[in-house]
């Protein structure tokens, strides 16, 4: 069993500074996860600063969700700048399939073996160089389709690497694990994919093993989802219900939902 309720209160109790490169989207939605959770966002991609925010940060987000080429340049700053000193971050290779150009900016920044990829089933399989029927940066593949694909990119990163959707899946290539929770409202709402990104980040950042960390990161969005989605109307009262939700939930109180959402294995 993993405890995703002492990841959960670690992550807390750290508070981590949680830099993102992330993209124009995403920016506010990310920050405000990452604040509702208890992290501490930074948004910064100018390649002349990008390295040290990065070097100060407890985590790493690099999001290619809107990326130009000065952008990516403050990307492989950031990345580099965690690499370097061995602090964790996450790569989200948004739409990894939409251009070519996007697939040569997420093939140099997964040669930087990042701690952890998180992408929609579309995105892992194209990550790995397979087909995939992503459309823009939403996925057109099942979580089912893209296991193997993950595996894969996890033995040749030394990395997690995680797939969402309806159920997610998480490896580093050994070790297999499955998170259910969340809510398909999850997906008409902009960038929570990308907000998960950071949130990895902010989980990784307690120095637990890595795919434990991002199996309870991603156990407690989806039990966040799930509550916020109970209350919700539609999309747009779904978004400030689950920041609230994201705050709302409690190590203690919501140990056993969080534990129950984990299954390792087929
Ligand atoms: N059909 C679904 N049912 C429940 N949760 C979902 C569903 N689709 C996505 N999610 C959840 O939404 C969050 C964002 O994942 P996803 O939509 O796969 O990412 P992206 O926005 O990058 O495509 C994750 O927590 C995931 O578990
Ligand atoms: C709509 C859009 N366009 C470029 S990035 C982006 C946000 C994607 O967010 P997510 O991958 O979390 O759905
Ligand atoms: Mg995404």
């Amino acid at each position: 069993m993993i405890d995703c309720a002492d990841h959960l209160g670690a992550m807390r109790a750290a508070a981590p500074l949680v830099h993102c490169v992330t993209n124009f989207v995403a920016m506010e939605p990310t920050a405000n996860a990452l604040l509702a959770a208890g992290a501490a966002p930074a948004m910064a991609h100018a390649v002349e600063e990008a390295g040290d925010f990065a070097t100060v940060a407890a985590a790493v987000s690099i999001n290619i969700g809107t990326p130009s080429p000065r952008w990516a340049e403050g990307m492989a700053a950031a990345a580099g700048a965690a690499a370097a000193r061995g602090a964790p971050w996450v790569l989200d290779p948004v739409a990894v399939y939409a251009s070519p150009w996007r697939g040569e900016l997420a093939a140099r920044l997964l040669a930087l073996k990042p701690t952890a990829v998180r992408g929609n089933a579309s995105e892992v399989l194209a990550l790995a160089g397979g087909a995939s029927a992503g459309r823009g940066p939403d996925a057109g593949d099942a979580v089912a389709a893209a296991e193997d694909a993950a595996r894969r990119l996890a033995r040749a990163t030394g990395g997690v690497v995680a797939v969402t959707g309806p159920e997610d899946f998480v490896t580093d290539g050994r070790r297999d694990l499955r998170v259910s929770g969340g809510d398909k409202l999850m997906t008409r709402v902009t960038a929570l994919g990308c907000a998960l990104s950071a949130m990895v980040g902010a989980f990784l950042a307690t120095g637990r093993p890595p795919l434990e960390a991002t199996a309870a990161a991603l156990a407690y969005y989806g039990l966040a989802g799930a509550r916020a989605a109970r209350e919700a109307s539609g999309p747009g009262s779904f978004a400030p219900l689950f920041l609230d939700a994201l705050a709302g939930l409690d190590p203690a109180a919501d140990a056993g939902a969080l534990a129950a959402a984990v299954r390792e294995g087929a």
